[in-house]
């Protein structure tokens, strides 16, 4: 990723649509894709949707499900703000959720712990009102669609994931 990119992130603004998108395509032309992709994060704001959109139009895949975690703010910024990542092999922690045995270090490699320069708080708060000005117009884009789906983001990672892969189940066998 490059400098200007990074600079971007740490501010908590979003990257270009035009840079993110030129990543999707690269990425959707790759071999394995034509298995099937699950985009986290991506797309994030309308442009980025319509430009989906439109791949997805050109292509012979469907879109075949929409998830829409939910989370209220302040859970969401305990979560941020708690959050460090290994400088040295990338693990991450929660200082409450998933602390380290030894606070400030990594447990898999001795490696220190940082906070994300967008996982403070100050930043977290912006993150916050860029997605509700950015990237919450895509509730209302996609919720009339075939596959969309709300689903609550309360509880640990592993809660969440059980509930995701119970609701994509049930539909999709
Ligand atoms: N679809 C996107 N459009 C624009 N910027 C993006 C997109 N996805 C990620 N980014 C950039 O990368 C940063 C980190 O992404 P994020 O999803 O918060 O990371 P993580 O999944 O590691 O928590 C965002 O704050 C933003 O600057
Ligand atoms: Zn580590």
């Amino acid at each position: 990723m490059g400098r200007r990119a990074k600079a971007v992130m740490d501010s908590g603004a979003l990257v270009g649509d035009e840079i993110i998108l030129g990543i999707v395509r690269e990425r959707l032309a790759e071999p394995d894709a034509a298995r099937g992709v699950l985009f986290d994060g991506f797309p994030r704001t309308l442009a980025q949707a319509k430009a989906l959109d439109e791949m997805v139009a050109g292509a012979t895949v469907v879109i075949r499900a929409i998830v829409h975690l939910v989370l209220a703010d302040e859970d969401i910024v305990e979560r941020l703000s708690g959050r460090r990542v290994c400088a040295q092999c990338g693990a991450i922690y929660h200082v409450r959720f998933q602390p380290p045995t030894r606070a400030g270090i990594c447990d898999r490699c001795g490696g220190e712990l940082l906070q994300r320069d967008d996982d403070k708080p100050e930043v977290i708060r912006h993150r916050l009102e860029v997605y509700r000005r950015d990237t919450e117009p895509l509730i209302a884009y996609y919720a009339g669609r075939p596959g969309y789906r709300e689903i609550s983001a309360v509880g640990d990672s592993e809660a969440v994931s059980m509930r995701i892969l119970e609701e994509l189940g049930e539909a999709h066998g």
